[in-house]
């Protein structure tokens, strides 16, 4: 499968942090094409700031730092470079929670489609607007014709998610990214969006990063799963050896707090420790302070990933 997206040596920083930590740290990411990548980790672990960072929407106040940031072959770290507008406009399409919010509330649903089509495929008049229909059709939204004069309010969450799913794919991105875009919908609902984009992104052949604190979904859905701790990396591997054999601490300690891996409430686990303040010192190895399996070497010495196919970043795996 040749590499769509090549990220290595990624890291995030916020100028302000006291402690001068990068929020993400030194990521090693890569994706192939129409491949289904699966990013997890615990709610402040950088997933979304990455995802960001990817699709050219990173706050200003961030800085990125990174010795590969490549994207079908264009590197991304220079924005002079040709084709790099259209790239981030065009190619990478972002799908996120609360897809309400993220709609324009007084602009009809069918013209902010018909809006984003329009800059792609420079279509124009009945074309557009019939362009526009058949955009909200593919993302299975009945009775099109009516519903593209719907204004975002008069829509439910799993309605507006397909209208920005829409809006994500008329370009025709060759890697789309999805941010919890199930968040704040009902289990039937979740499912369906969930079928939708993951089926759209095979009928498309495009890869797609789904971004989830559910570690259970994304061994359901992904091809591939990336787990990250703390802004960095801890283990990578195909998504049936990482539920069955992992190798990191805290990919053990995921699958222990996942519902679907208990059998009793009961034998539900926390993740031991807290989430470290990464505005304060932290251990080299950021699960260090967490990890019943931790060295004195944790703390001072960042492991790096090692492996082949199945890759984790420990001194001490399972
Ligand atoms: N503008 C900012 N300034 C300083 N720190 C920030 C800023 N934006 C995000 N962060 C920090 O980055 C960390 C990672 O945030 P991010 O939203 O990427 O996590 P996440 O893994 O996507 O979590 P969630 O699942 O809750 O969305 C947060 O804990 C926050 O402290």
């Amino acid at each position: 499968m040749s590499t769509l997206l090549a990220l290595d040596g990624f890291s995030i920083t916020f100028p302000g942090n006291p402690a001068g930590n990068a929020t993400v740290d030194g990521v090693r990411l890569s994706i192939g094409k129409g491949e289904i990548l699966a990013l997890v980790g615990e709610s402040g672990s950088g997933k979304s700031l990455l995802a960001h960072a990817i699709a050219g929407i990173l706050t200003g106040a961030a800085r990125i730092e990174a010795s590969t940031f490549t994207f079908g072959g264009i590197d991304l770290r220079d924005r002079c470079a040709p084709g790099w507008r259209d790239l981030r406009g065009r190619e990478i399409g972002i799908v996120f929670q609360n897809a309400r919010a993220a709609l324009n509330p007084v602009r009809k649903v069918g013209r902010q489609i018909a809006d984003v089509l329009a800059e792609h495929r420079q279509l124009r008049g009945k074309a557009l607007r019939q362009a526009a229909i058949e955009a909200l059709k593919a993302v299975r939204i009945p009775d099109a014709e009516r519903r593209w004069h719907a204004y975002p309010g008069e829509l439910s969450g799993g309605m507006c998610q397909r209208v920005m799913l829409a809006i994500a794919m008329a370009g025709n991105p060759a890697l789309l990214i999805a941010d919890e875009p199930t968040t704040g919908l009902d289990t039937t609902t979740q499912a369906a969006i969930l079928d939708l984009i993951l089926a759209q992104a095979r009928t498309r052949r495009m890869a797609c990063i789904l971004i989830t604190h559910d570690l259970a979904l994304a061994m359901q859905r992904a091809e591939r799963v990336i787990v990250m701790h703390a802004g960095q990396v801890v283990e990578e591997g195909a998504a049936a050896t990482l539920l069955h054999r992992p190798s990191h601490p805290y990919t053990q300690a995921l699958i222990g707090a996942t519902p679907a891996a208990a059998r009793t409430v009961g034998e539900l686990a926390g993740i031991p420790g807290s989430f470290p303040n990464l505005a304060e010192e932290v251990a080299a190895c950021r699960f260090a302070g967490r990890c019943e399996r931790v060295l004195a070497r944790c703390r001072l010495d960042r492991p790096s990933l090692a492996g082949a196919s199945h890759q984790t970043a420990c001194w001490n795996p399972l």
